[in-house]
């Protein structure tokens, strides 16, 4: 029985997170423990301002040296230990290949913000068919701007091109050698018709995509195929083991936080930030004011908010304010600090903003500086712009009528105490820690698991993997000071968005 029991735990699952500044895999066993975990990370290109690629070569290096490192780790070199790997992505990045697979041109990346004109052209062009069919604005960050500025600044290349595909969908073809794209990752192309889960003739032929370009559709946790011999070679995995499609990341970090039924919401605060929760109707009418996209799990959606530099304005403060500081050292004096840092706003915008104002002019401030503050109170400014930035996403899902109590908080911002009870304060729900950080690994690799047929459902996956490590709730004196700054923060950001359009051209 001992034994039996023992084997059983033995087998594994891989998720591989194909994120912004490194590629993370996770083996999981059939309890949900991630039994080792390996990272390795890759350059970010800014050839301009505003450019933000990579090179679709550089993620594909990275997987395979990260799955070659947790395969020794683990010591199952050339055993058949792992039942399905799976993958979450960065996503609405552009990979253009040609008919032999070959990389066309770096990929162009989701923080990249060159394609302004392209989205007043796109709104131009659809009208209100944009919002009914891709239910999601024209924003910079996604994937049809992208494919419009490649075929007006350089049309050959779209000329040579074959297939387009989204990052970690590039890199499971390199696997596998099987091309496919699933509807979560898709819905961030503003190329899917969102509630019929096939791609938009009509918006296609408004541009003149010829739809061969198209990857086929699947679920995220079909299997796409089996290893290439030389991948399994090169990995130490068997030939045999089964690829699931993945999903986009946001989906993916839902899936590892358990947002998997109505009334769930997530928080995740790595380098942007993202509010989301789950939706089961899919003629909901967010009118734009919220990402709106397909789920993992079959048939669900999610409705989304995004601030741009969330985690990435804490680092910005900190690389460039204190360097010598750990992220630990500099936050640990902020709770000492009252709400509302003496008086200290600051806004995020550092990089532009998406939720509530998709805006890529405008850029951040701190507003109220007084010869009296420090680095502490800075600290605490910054955290609490972020978390009002994101409460502005809470708001737009309270609007469509959802409660929302209780926030699962995952990412580096659910590494600190006082940040963690700074978003129940802020929010006014609970927010609760889980026992694993992993998130969009650990989605996926939750996708690997349910594809084969660990589980009946993601559901009943989530019910076995996932604890509750601590909770936060709110302390009503702060939720009241908090309200009364949330009020002012909105206000800053209209009266810096035209001085914003001003100081651009200085930048
Ligand atoms: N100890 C910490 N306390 C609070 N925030 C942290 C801590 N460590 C990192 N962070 C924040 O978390 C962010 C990274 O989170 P992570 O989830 O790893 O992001 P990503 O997956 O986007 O790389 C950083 O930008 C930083 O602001
Ligand atoms: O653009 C979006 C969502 O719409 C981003 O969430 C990207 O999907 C990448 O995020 P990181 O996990 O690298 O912060």
């Amino acid at each position: 029985m001992q034994e039996k029991l023992k084997q059983e735990l033995e087998r594994y699952v891989i998720g591989v997170d194909l994120g912004t500044s490194a590629v993370k895999t996770v083996l999981v066993n059939r309890k949900g423990q991630v039994a080792y975990e390996t990272s390795q990370s890759y350059p970010l290109h800014q050839p301009k301002a505003g450019y933000s690629e990579q090179q679709p070569e550089d993620w594909v290096r990275g997987t395979l040296a990260s799955l070659k490192e947790l395969v020794e780790k683990a010591g199952i070199s050339g055993t058949d230990a792992v039942d399905g790997i799976s993958f979450s992505g960065q996503m609405h990045g552009l990979v253009l290949t040609d008919k032999e697979g070959q990389v066309l041109r770096p990929a162009i990346l989701w923080n990249d913000t060159r394609t302004t004109a392209q989205c007043r052209r796109i709104e131009e062009q659809l009208g209100p068919a944009l919002l009914s069919i891709a239910r999601n604005r024209a924003l910079e960050g996604f994937t049809l701007p992208k494919l419009l500025w490649v075929q007006e600044h350089e049309p050959d290349v779209l000329a040579r091109a074959a297939h387009f595909m989204l990052p970690k969908d590039y890199v499971r073809y390199c696997l596998t050698g099987e091309l496919a794209m699933e509807y979560s990752d898709a819905a961030g192309t503003l190329l899917l018709d969102i509630a019929n889960k096939q791609w938009s003739e009509e918006i296609a032929a408004a541009f003149d995509l010829p739809l061969s370009l198209f990857p086929p559709l699947v679920e995220s946790f079909d299997q796409t195929g089996t290893l290439l011999p030389e991948i399994a070679e090169q990995s130490g995995l068997s030939s045999e083991t089964k690829v699931y499609a993945g999903g986009a990341d946001n989906a993916c970090g839902a899936i590892g936080a358990g947002i998997l039924s109505e009334g769930r919401t997530l928080c995740s605060i790595g380098t942007s930030g993202v509010v989301l929760s789950y939706e089961e109707r899919k003629d909901i009418d967010v009118q734009g004011r919220a990402h709106f996209f397909n789920h993992g799990e079959q048939d669900a959606y999610y409705i989304m908010g995004v601030t741009l530099a969330a985690g990435y304005s804490l680092t910005w403060f900190k690389d460039t304010f204190a360097p010598e500081h750990s992220f630990d050292a500099l936050l640990e004096d902020v709770n000492s600090i009252e709400p509302g840092s003496r008086g200290l706003l600051f806004t995020p915008y550092i990089v532009g903003e998406r939720t509530p104002h998709p805006d890529a002019a405008i850029r951040g401030s701190f507003i109220g500086m007084d010869a009296g503050h420090k680095l502490p109170h800075f600290t605490r400014a910054v955290l609490e712009g972020i978390t009002f930035s994101l409460k502005e996403s809470i708001d737009i899902l309270r609007g469509t009528g959802k409660t929302v109590n209780e926030v699962i908080s995952i990412g580096g911002g659910a590494r600190n105490e006082t940040w963690l009870q700074m978003q129940a304060d802020i929010f006014n729900a609970d927010i609760v820690k889980l026992e694993s950080e992993q998130g969009p690994a650990l989605g996926a690799a939750m996708l690997a698991a349910y594809g084969s047929g660990w589980f009946e459902s993601l559901q009943a996956c989530a019910e076995a993997f996932l604890r509750e490590a601590a909770r936060y709730t709110p302390n009503p004196e702060r939720v009241a000071q908090y309200e009364g700054l949330y009020e002012l923060y909105r206000e800053v950001y209209l009266h810096t968005r035209e001085l914003s359009e001003q100081l651009a051209v200085y930048r």
